[in-house]
């Protein structure tokens, strides 16, 4: 075990910056070799960089979204930091312990949980995947029976225990997989697309469980997702990847204005009126109607703005019944990234 192993403890709001990286990625490559049908008889090998000499630092116990278009190359990333995958170049780190090299040794410091596929075993109660599970990577028994009672506590699977995987809903089989990468105690967690096709419920249970995780016990989360919310809600740094490159390393609010990007508020009325305006006031974020349906209306306004400023003037203005913001796509927000760069 290297230096690197020596994080700065992790704890204490889970957001430090200090210490070494805890992940560490050097000018770290892959290269795929595709070989495709170029004619009847003919075949073509063609080279895909899914990543293309990335850089990055993550301390111990923060929690950092990794976000970039379909393809970008963020999956790829984080099969080579479990070690699915060996590196084409470059230098991969994570606790000290070279991914590809000591797979197994990783792996009883790692948590991984793929939204788009299950980890659990589909014809057993998730009570019995667990059980494997605790075997399968010899937990002490006491800890494995805390990590437990903790998750089904916070993950609210008290009921959900003896029901098949295959019978669970969406939301509860990712909240099942999420207590599934957390009963060996991991100091990293991966989370690829953990909300997808979540309920509103599901995902607000399963975004407070991850701030209490890394809040408590200092879990470093490296956290894929198209959700823009989950980043707003769980990350201070966002990282953005695109065609294997690293585009971006900073907060949310910085990528908003590197991409002058806009969020938008959707108001329902008591009665239909013209598209709202507010009076400029003060150095207050500008707002504008795009467009009015009825009683509702949907107003833009920066992203990188408090939305609380211009709900409180709506609702002393207009007769204001109902209201919802959205966050902007983050596929808009990076293309406007693009084109705000010099
Ligand atoms: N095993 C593979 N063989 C060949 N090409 C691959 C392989 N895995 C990924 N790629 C290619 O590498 C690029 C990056 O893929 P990757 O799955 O890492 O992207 P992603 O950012 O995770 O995308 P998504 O958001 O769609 O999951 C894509 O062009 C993809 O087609």
């Amino acid at each position: 075990m290297d230096g690197d192993d020596q994080g700065t403890g992790g704890g204490g709001g889970g957001q430090s910056a200090g210490g070494g990286g805890f992940i560490t990625l050097d000018g770290v490559e892959k290269v795929f070799q595709v070989r495709r049908r170029a004619g009847l008889l003919r075949r073509e090998r063609r080279e895909v960089r899914a990543v293309d000499g990335i850089s990055f630092e993550v301390a111990r116990g923060e929690m950092v979204g990794y976000i970039g278009p379909n393809g970008a190359g963020k999956s790829t990333t984080i099969k080579m930091l479990t070690g699915i995958l060996t590196p084409s170049g470059g230098r991969l780190r994570v606790a000290g312990i070279d991914p590809s090299r000591e797979r197994t040794r990783l792996a009883h410091r790692i948590g991984v949980v793929f939204g788009q596929r299950t980890t659990l075993w589909w014809d057993l109660p998730l009570r019995d995947s667990y059980r494997l599970m605790h075997r399968m990577y010899r937990i002490p028994d006491r800890r494995y029976r805390e990590n437990l009672d903790r998750c089904v506590e916070l993950l609210d699977l008290g009921e959900l225990l003896e029901v098949p995987v295959r019978q669970l809903s969406l939301g509860q089989r990712m909240r099942g997989d999420i207590a599934a990468a957390l009963l060996h105690d991991p100091e990293v967690l991966y989370l690829d697309e953990p909300t997808i096709g979540l309920d509103v419920i599901s995902k607000a249970k399963v975004r407070q469980f991850l701030k209490e995780l890394n809040a408590e016990r200092g879990t470093t989360v490296l956290l894929t997702t198209h959700d823009l919310t989950d980043i707003e809600q769980l990350c201070r740094r966002v990282m953005v990847i695109d065609h294997g490159r690293l585009m971006y390393d900073g907060s949310l609010a910085g990528l908003h204005e590197a991409g002058e990007s806009e969020r938008m508020l959707v108001v329902d009325l008591e009665r239909e009126l013209p598209p709202i305006s507010l009076a400029p006031e003060g150095a207050g974020p500008g707002l504008r109607a795009v467009k009015v349906e009825g009683v509702r209306q949907w107003l833009a306004f920066p992203a990188s703005a408090s939305a609380a400023p211009l709900v409180a003037r709506i609702a002393a203005e207009y007769p204001l019944m109902d209201l919802s913001v959205r966050e902007p796509d983050i596929e808009a927000v990076i293309a406007r990234m693009y084109e705000a760069a010099p």
